[in-house]
């Protein structure tokens, strides 16, 4: 079946990005001849209805925004609701019935006006770091003109919020610190890990639709996602402690940008188990747990039990780990993957990404994935998680066994290129890409005395057609090290995924002065086009942030439980037919990370599609969304279905 898919992959290959219809229609009322007419009176936005998911809210795709949310929170204390605060847009009958004359200024300001004063205030900070700290204080301000401000400038906001913006602001974490956005789970109060989780329900629900909730039997239903990370490996940059929460809120926001998902239905979380980074340690401000972290025993036990927690209280939500470290990173995803819905962003997510380019580069280069020779330069968790997500795309959509997939790989970590004699000290994910030592005798190398192989030696002796860095070698990939690579390959793919920006093995634009303009590139951060002579050409910004907001929505929607290789692989697929290269050999191998919303659309589409072939879908109305009975296409569907951020009439009731 993937066999074929692939082989029509360039065919299929047809879908603009640009021809689809825009997402957010206006709302019209449907006609009173609609077969869905009997859930409009209780149609809400998708997710903040019970149950969680899609199928009760077909209905409510057209008319969601325009449905009241019901509340009972007046005055300040609405004010102070970001969930439910629109400053100086509160209509003058909202002022009215909720007591707020007075406590705003007379102007009513529509959500247009209120963007672009955000914006301008934004614009009148210095730096990153207090870029990225106005827009914190906004979201916990104002939900709404957040994301709406977040939205009208994707681009360049992004970079901000997240990398490389969310990297100074986890470090400045302790010194930014205003008011706690997110869960704190602490290791020295881990008795109480229930009753804090319970709490964080208790203040969602009193920021919820009090319709909806009265609808609802209990509080199960009430979060579709957790964004997880323990902050020992955040980004590039390490072991960060408690500041991570910060890249769990980054992450939980593109959820929100990038796939509609309802911000109050997702809970960014961090799990605090000390940290061994004695900077934020020694620093007097530093708002963590001052211990060093936990390992071992003790560690599993922690989250383990913050697992077992989530699944009772929240039974659907899929569980998103983020840049855990990695001694845990690849083990706890072993452990839960086929018990829970969960995944590594780090391992998964990005293999996920790496993959889908490196499908759009062969097809530039018109050659088999099977046949590339690929050098991975950081042989840690999003290195491994992107050697075996190639592995898996050479088996399953061109037919080759897995050991005959393992030897397309030269991986290569702090101690050179892993090779079988290294043993012991290989770790778990690396055991089956050690290459034979005897492969290595007679390799012309820079000094014959050293001890094993370092990339120069590799790029030299193996000639690869992919280079991939995954390291925080910050320039690893050196001039000479392109050129030499450049010499053996008519169009060498180079991928420097590390962030932030900083971190990167290479810059885009050097790598492409040095191959003449000949490299297919993809950066992990954001790096302007490059030009040589006179020709531009446009890095894809490789981000696993361009299809787990899909691959959530498309699990969440589907109700699996648990995510199967079929369903990653189908993500893949979807994301890969949309790369521009596919109809121009010189433009960018992915969509522009800024078109994540409309990606996402396919990616989830394309998931929900392979979980229902495979019998694992448990959501009705989906089913017979997927099997044409509902007359709305899945596209349309999951569309209609994403949360907008626009203001929705507000209702008081006692
Ligand atoms: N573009 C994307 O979507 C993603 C990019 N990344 C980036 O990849 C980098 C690595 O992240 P993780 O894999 O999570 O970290 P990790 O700590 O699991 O892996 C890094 C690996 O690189 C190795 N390494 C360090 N210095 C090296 C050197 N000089 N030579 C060879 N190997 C070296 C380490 O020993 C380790 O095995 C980070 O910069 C991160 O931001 C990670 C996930 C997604
Ligand atoms: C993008 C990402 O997840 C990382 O750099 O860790
Ligand atoms: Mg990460």
């Amino acid at each position: 079946m993937f066999v074929q898919r692939s082989r029509n992959a360039r065919a299929l290959v047809g879908r603009s990005l640009h021809t689809t219809p825009t997402p957010h229609s206006p709302t019209t009322t449907p006609s009173s001849q609609s077969p869905y007419t009997s859930v409009l009176s209780r149609a809400g936005p998708l997710y903040e209805q019970e149950p969680a998911v899609a199928s009760r809210l077909i209905a409510s795709s057209r008319t969601k925004n325009l449905v009241p949310i019901k509340t009972n929170i007046r005055g300040t204390e609405l004010l102070n609701t970001p969930r439910l605060n629109k400053g100086a847009a509160f209509t003058r009958e909202e002022r009215a019935i909720f007591g707020l004359e007075g406590m705003i200024p007379y102007e009513i300001h529509d959500l247009t006006k209120q963007v672009a004063r955000a914006y301008h205030q934004l614009q009148k900070q210095p730096t990153v770091i207090l870029k990225h700290a106005f827009l914190a204080s906004m979201r916990d301000q104002n939900q709404v003109l957040f994301y709406r401000l977040m939205q009208d400038h994707l681009k360049e906001l992004l970079g901000i919020l997240y990398t490389p913006g969310a990297a100074e602001a986890v470090m400045g974490y302790s010194y930014l610190f205003r008011r706690p956005l997110g869960c704190f789970i602490s290791f020295p109060n881990q008795d109480g890990m229930r009753a804090q989780l319970e709490a964080h329900v208790e203040s969602l629900e009193k920021q919820a639709d009090l319709t909806a909730l009265a609808e609802r039997a209990d509080s199960s239903s009430l979060i579709d996602l957790i964004v997880v990370t323990d902050s020992e490996a955040v980004l590039g940059i390490g072991d960060q402690g408690v500041g991570g929460i910060t890249i769990s809120l980054s992450k939980a926001a593109l959820y929100t940008l990038g796939a509609g998902i309802q911000p109050n239905r997702i809970l960014p979380v961090v799990l605090d188990p000390g940290t061994d980074n004695h900077i934020q340690f020694s620093d007097p401000l530093y708002l963590g747990w001052k211990r060093g972290r936990v390992r071992g025993k003790l560690y599993d036990k922690f989250v383990d039990k913050f697992i077992q927690h989530c699944r009772e209280l929240f039974p659907n939500a899929l569980i998103h780990f983020e840049d855990f470290g990695l001694q845990n990173a690849q083990r706890l995803l072993d452990k839960y993957k086929d018990v829970i819905p969960c995944f590594n962003d780090d391992i998964e997510g990005t293999g996920a990404v790496a993959l889908a380019a490196l499908l759009s580069a062969v097809g530039v280069t018109k050659s088999k994935l099977s046949e590339q020779r690929i050098v991975v330069y950081g042989a840690g968790s999003a290195g491994m998680g992107i050697a075996d997500q190639i592995r898996d795309g050479m088996m399953l959509l061109e037919g080759i066994t897995k050991e005959e997939a393992n030897k397309r790989f030269w991986c290569i970590d702090r101690n050179g290129l892993l090779v079988e004699s290294m043993g012991n000290s290989l770790r778990h994910a690396q055991l089956s890409y050690a290459r034979p030592d005897e492969e290595c005798v007679g390799w012309d190398t820079e000094n014959p005395d050293q001890k094993g192989y370092y990339l120069q030696d590799v790029i030299h002796n193996v000639k690869p057609t992919i280079l991939i860095g995954t390291s925080t070698h910050a320039r690893a990939f050196t001039e000479d090290i392109v050129k030499e690579m450049a010499k053996h390959v008519e169009r060498p793919i180079i991928f420097p995924l590390s962030n932030p920006t900083a971190l990167a093995e290479c810059d885009p634009s050097d790598a492409n002065t040095w191959t003449e303009g000949r490299a297919l590139l993809a950066t992990g951060s954001p790096f302007p086009p490059c030009e040589y002579n006179g020709k531009t050409y446009i890095p894809a910004q490789n981000n696993n942030a361009l299809i787990y907001p899909g691959l959530g929505l498309g699990t969440i929607l589907s109700r699996a439980r648990t995510i199967s290789p079929g369903m990653f692989m189908a993500g893949i697929q979807a994301l890969a037919n949309l790369a521009p290269a596919l109809h121009d050999p010189n433009a960018s191998l992915l969509p522009d990370l800024a078109e994540v919303r409309e990606v996402s659309v396919h990616v989830a589409a394309a998931i929900v599609r392979q979980a229902c072939k495979e019998g694992r879908t448990r959501d009705e109305t989906v089913l017979k969304v997927v099997n044409g009975q509902l007359g709305e296409g899945l596209e349309e569907f999951i569309r209609g279905s994403m949360w907008d951020p626009v203001y929705r009439p507000l209702e008081l009731i006692d």
